[in-house]
């Protein structure tokens, strides 16, 4: 074991002293004083984003113009941000790129499935506590298409997959509870069924290993602004095995996605690689500002990275144990993704009385407090101090107070 779980406020701060990883907080602007353990929503800037963004607004597009598709290579950025991105998931870098959002990947890469007959029934599945925009896209794309739609009960998604032989939506982590299932395992029983998998890969990515090639994974797509930390709204990735890219088309097909986009051909031609799922113009000003960001991975071991998260969710779920709350998230640490969930039936007023004390972390109604921890700026220390604030908000129960109680547009 890299990392040992601390069990005092001085080993902590030893356990952070060795921290191999302790250079890579460097990367990050962070406020002086601030606990930020809401990583696993919106990551913080770092110094390179903030740079990359600035420089791409200040000189490639005011003073470079239209230039700037071809001299700052804007023209292949969200390619070549996806081969960046490529190694932290497992993949090849050819079979990423950064495109739209999680939702109109989910919706492009089942509807491109469905139609190459890719699974041996059309049945579309999800379970029930899954991200609701994987939902909502899924029941939608089932009915645009015609095909079966089964929304299963959480834990029965695979089942309801071997059976059917359809295609399942299916996040690797868990954005409540944190479960993480296992790729490899799954991908062996859809091969086996004939099924097909595709991946939401928005917990996991940055903050556990993901080895898409390795498990045979087919398809997938997941946020980048959470543990990558590309900026709020940054664009999603997805991927693409290699041998499936010129077999699958795109239901959205722009001209971004086109073979040769600007001889403006009335007829639609897909670009050989997996440009063909990009549509419109994409965002240049975020994906500059996620490729800064993702400087901050560059020389990183994703398993070290990995290894820290695992023992900074143990001491959380430790600690809300010895102090009576109840863990949601799986208390080993190789089952669980980057945070820890826990309930109080005051989750909220808890979650607003951490923030008084500079402390942010995240409630998901009706009861549940989440606790990311992106190992790349937190320290051991910072955990640490987050649980002793907790458990002296629960002990004298400041959390009862009535500016606590009013609920926030968003949390
Ligand atoms: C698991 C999961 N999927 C999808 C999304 C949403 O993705 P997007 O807003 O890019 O569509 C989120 C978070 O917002 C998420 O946690
Ligand atoms: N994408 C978000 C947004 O645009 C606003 C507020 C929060 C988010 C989130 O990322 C929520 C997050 N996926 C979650 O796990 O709850």
């Amino acid at each position: 074991m890299i990392y040992n779980c601390p069990s005092s406020r001085d080993s902590a701060i030893a356990i952070d002293r060795h921290d191999i990883l302790a250079h890579a907080r460097e990367a990050f602007d962070l406020e002086g004083g601030l606990i930020y353990l809401v990583g696993h929503s919106l990551g913080p800037a770092t110094h390179n984003a903030l740079d990359a963004l600035n420089q791409s607004a200040k000189y490639d597009w005011r003073r470079g113009l239209v230039r700037s598709w071809n001299s700052a290579g804007w023209f292949t950025l969200a390619k070549t941000t996806g081969a960046r991105l490529a190694r932290l998931v497992g993949a090849r870098q050819q079979e990423v790129m950064i495109a739209d959002s999680v939702s109109a990947n989910i919706f492009k890469l089942a509807s491109a499935a469905l139609s190459a007959g890719l699974s041996a029934s059309t049945t579309l599945i999800i379970e029930e506590d899954e991200f609701p925009t994987d939902q909502y896209i899924t029941e939608a794309l089932s009915t645009l298409q015609g095909a079966a739609f089964q929304r299963v009960e959480a834990g029965t998604g695979v089942a309801a997959m071997q059976e059917t032989g359809g295609i399942l939506i299916r996040s690797l982590v868990n954005y409540r509870n944190a479960e993480r299932r296992d790729m490899a395992a799954e991908e062996k029983l859809a091969r086996k069924a004939g099924g097909l998998i595709i991946w939401d890969l928005s917990h996991a990515t940055g903050v556990i290993e993901v080895a898409l090639n390795k498990a045979g994974a087919k398809l997938a797509t997941g946020c980048t602004y959470k543990y990558l930390n590309g900026g709020p709204g940054a664009p999603s990735f997805l991927y693409v095995e290699k041998d499936l890219i010129e077999k699958l088309e795109s239901p959205m097909p722009g001209w971004m996605g086109h073979a040769s986009p600007f001889t403006f051909d009335p007829e639609y031609t897909p670009a050989g690689d997996i440009t063909r799922f990009a549509n419109g113009t994409p965002p240049i000003l975020s994906l500059a500002a996620l490729s800064g960001a993702l400087e901050a991975f560059e020389a990183l071991d994703i398993s070290l990275v990995a290894a820290k998260a695992r023992v900074l969710g143990d001491l959380v779920t430790s600690r809300a144990r010895d102090i009576g709350l109840t863990v949601g998230s799986p208390l080993q640490g190789k089952d669980r993704g980057g945070h820890v969930s826990f309930s109080h039936p005051h989750a909220h007023e808890i979650v607003r009385a951490l923030a008084a004390r500079n402390i942010l972390a995240d409630f998901r109604a009706p009861d549940t407090i989440r606790f990311g921890l992106s190992p790349l700026f937190l320290r051991f220390i910072d955990v640490w101090d987050a649980m002793d604030a907790l458990a002296d908000i629960l002990e004298t129960e400041s959390w009862d107070k009535e500016e606590y109680r009013e609920r926030a547009a968003v949390t």
